[in-house]
Parts: structure tokens; C-alpha cells; sequence
């Protein structure tokens, strides 16, 4: 399965830090790329970073318009809309699970009415307001069935050894 993420939205004050965690989330949880718009180009820089030092080809696309974005993806990708007004995770992660490519579309604030219509579906996380961060995390969680917490990437050039107590990170070249 391929997945992307569509971040819609920016707030009025600056949130680059919940925007680089929702990055963090999506190259963490297994997806292959996120889009946003209006965001700090740095973001994009402070994945580059981590995709260099933990490996992996997550790409940061920034782009002008997600409306275009969704009409392009619209037949190609199933357009997954995380709301707390949509259907419950449970009722849709069984025929998610069956799909080829995955765009999860999450917001930074109050979505635009049309994102419910272009979305093939909306989903909740619960019926509770929380955060795109945490929506994202659980998603994709439920969508790999934690299958992503084991994936490992060739060119890591730091790797963790998991341990009970203390620390053991694994520095050296690629393999
Ligand atoms: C700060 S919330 C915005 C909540 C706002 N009340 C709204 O109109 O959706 C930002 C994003 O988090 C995600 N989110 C928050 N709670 C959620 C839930 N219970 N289920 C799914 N997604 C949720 C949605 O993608 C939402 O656009």
C-alpha cells in the first residue's frame, strides 16, 4: 500500500512546530510524502535532516492549491478525510485496508465544506475534537496494523537498539 498525507491549512499563528510533528507522524507511521501549503520552508528542511540521518525518501512537497491537488488524486487514490463528523474508524479501516494508495487528508484548523465532498471517505477518530497529529498517528496505525513500527531504511545512518533501560543508537554508514 502506497500512503500520502494532504495538510490543509496553516493557522494565523505560526504553528511550525505541530506542522513538522505532522510530517514527523506520517514519515514515522509510513507514508511516503506529505503535501501542505503556506508552510515555513524550513520544515521541509528539518525532514530532509531526519530522512538523512534515519533513512527513508520521505519527501516535504509544498504546493499552492489543495483543491488541485485533490482533484488530481480524485480516481487514482482514495481520498481519506479525517473528521470527527465522519463515519467511525472502525466502520471503514476493513475496505481501507484493501486499497492500493492512501491520501489522508487532515486539517490545521475548520476545513473548507468542499474537502467532505472530494473526499471518497470521511473518517473519525473518535467522535471527540483532538488534533491532526494525533488523528494521523491513529490512523495510520490502524490502516498498517502497526506493521510500520518495524520498517527499517537500508541507508539509515542511525539506527536504534531497542532495550529496556538506557540507550543504544548504532552509528555508522549505510549498509
Ligand atoms: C484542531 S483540529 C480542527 C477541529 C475543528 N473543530 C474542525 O472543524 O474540524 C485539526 C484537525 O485534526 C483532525 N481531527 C481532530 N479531531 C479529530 C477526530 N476526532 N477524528 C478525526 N480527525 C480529527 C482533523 O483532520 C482536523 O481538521
Amino acid at each position: 500500500m502506497r500512503i500520502e498525507v494532504l495538510r490543509i491549512g496553516q493557522r494565523a499563528v505560526r504553528d511550525d512546530r505541530v506542522t513538522t510533528h505532522a510530517a514527523l507522524v506520517a514519515r514515522a507511521f509510513g507514508a511516503e510524502r506529505i503535501f501542505m501549503e503556506e508552510v515555513n520552508p524550513q520544515v521541509r528542511d528539518t525532514l530532509a535532516d531526519v530522512s538523512s540521518t534515519w533513512g527513508g525518501g520521505f519527501e516535504v512537497e509544498l504546493i499552492d492549491s489543495w483543491r488541485a491537488l485533490l482533484r488530481s488524486k480524485k480516481g487514482s487514490a482514495s481520498i481519506v478525510h479525517l473528521t470527527m463528523y465522519g463515519e467511525t474508524i472502525d466502520a471503514a479501516i476493513g475496505s481501507l485496508r484493501r486499497k492500493e494508495k492512501i491520501l489522508a487528508v487532515v486539517g490545521a484548523g475548520k476545513v473548507p465544506r468542499d474537502v467532505y465532498e472530494l473526499a471518497d471517505y470521511n473518517v473519525s477518530i473518535g467522535g471527540q475534537p483532538h488534533s491532526e497529529i494525533s488523528a494521523l498517528a491513529v490512523f495510520l496505525d490502524r490502516l498498517q496494523e502497526g506493521r510500520q513500527l518495524s520498517k527499517g531504511y537500508g541507508d539509515a545512518r542511525r539506527k536504534v537498539l531497542p532495550m529496556r533501560r538506557g540507550k543504544h543508537v548504532l552509528e555508522g554508514e549505510p549498509e
